[in-house]
């Protein structure tokens, strides 16, 4: 197995890793009988986000929300490890007091804590990990880590004809894996794109809107919309990205909507937890289009930073306006991302 899928393997199983100079464990899935061993005395400190560290008014006051910059916070006596927990989960803010005082601490090596908090990000949990003593027998350099946490390589694994219900023209589905942490992600060919430059979607995976039809965002009638306006177009290719939640992953995705239901809106509840407003980078989306025979695309979007992102990436993108009518539910949600996160039209 690839260092970086390993490494994301351990931190979901609750395991302890090494990054360059720092042992850590993720608060959110590391067991008390693992840290009893690990810890006994109870005494390893905290790593934050510098966005979460900012939601508990811990993070220096110049630093904006979304700064990268991790926070430790030293263990108190009355600091035990549900306490911690709880601290961490932005989802539990509305139903306590802030636990306090809290006191932080000089990060010896913030390159390392940077790059461990990145892998639990890509892991899919909350950014925060205990800071334990020693070395664990598992060890990545910083740069693995953070190779592991963007991953821009792919291999195609297998291909195969696909009939696809909005399409009235013939569809390949072409199965890619990451090489850096070994995540699947897919092309869906319509019709023969080719010659010019083809009508293309990043759609990022959204089970909520995709599998269920969730009304809280517009994903699932902007996937069906695409594949039609690309079969009337003569092809298309439709790049199925595994970067749930815009990159934070189910379990974080659905903590989001849960301060949604307490009335904080996209971007807040992003931050509260710990995360930027939006965690994706399209270097993967470029090189499963290199690895396709595209270097040239016409970009169903309104998201600017998707077209940045493949042209930082070497693709040539032009865009494509893809808004569908907004629902009672969805607006709200459509309108803070166009005034918070630079949405076009
Ligand atoms: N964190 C978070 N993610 C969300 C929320 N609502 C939807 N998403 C995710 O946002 C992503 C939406 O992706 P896209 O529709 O591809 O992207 P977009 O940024 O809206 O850009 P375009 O649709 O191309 O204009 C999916 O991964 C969804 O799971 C939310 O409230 N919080
Ligand atoms: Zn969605």
């Amino acid at each position: 197995m690839r260092k970086g899928a390993e490494a994301i393997a351990a931190l979901r199983a609750g395991r302890a890793l090494t990054v360059g100079s720092l042992t850590v464990a993720a608060v959110e899935t590391a067991s008390d009988a693992f840290l009893r061993l690990l810890d006994p005395g109870g005494r390893a400190p905290v790593l934050l986000s510098g966005a979460r560290a900012a939601a508990l008014g811990l993070a220096n006051q110049r630093d904006s929300a979304s700064s990268r910059e991790p926070v430790l916070i030293e263990r108190a006596s009355w600091l035990d490890s549900a306490t911690v927990r709880s601290l961490v989960d932005a989802a539990r803010d509305f139903d306590r007091f802030g636990p306090g005082p809290l006191q932080t601490a000089t990060l010896d090596d913030p390159k390392a804590a940077q790059a461990a908090l990145a892998l639990a990000r890509r892991s899919g949990l909350m950014p925060a990990l205990w800071v334990l003593e020693g070395e664990a027998s598992f060890h990545l350099s910083i740069e693995e880590a953070r190779d592991a946490a963007r991953p821009a390589h792919v291999t195609i694994a297998a291909r195969a004809v696909l009939p696809v219900e909005a399409l009235d023209v013939p569809a390949q589905i072409v199965a890619m894996r990451a090489e850096e942490d070994g995540s699947e992600h897919v092309a869906l060919l319509v019709g023969a794109p080719g010659g010019r430059a083809p009508l293309t979607r990043l759609h990022s995976e959204c089970l909520t809107g995709d599998v269920f039809g969730s009304l809280k965002c517009d994903c699932g009638p902007q996937l069906q919309a695409a594949l039609r306006l690309m079969a009337a177009d003569g092809g298309g290719i439709l790049l199925y990205l595994r970067q749930e939640g815009r990159g934070i992953g189910l379990a974080n995705k659905i903590r989001a909507y849960a301060l949604q239901d307490r009335g904080l809106d996209t971007v807040e509840a992003n931050q509260r937890l710990g995360f930027a407003d939006d965690e994706r980078d399209y270097a993967l989306a470029a090189a499963m289009l290199r690895a396709l025979g595209v270097d040239r695309v016409r970009l169903l979007t309104n998201n600017p930073a998707k077209l940045a992102g493949l042209e930082a990436h070497g693709i040539t993108a032009e865009r494509v306006a893809h808004r569908l009518p907004a629902n009672p539910h969805n607006a709200h949600y459509l309108a803070i991302k166009q005034a918070k996160s630079g949405h076009l039209d």
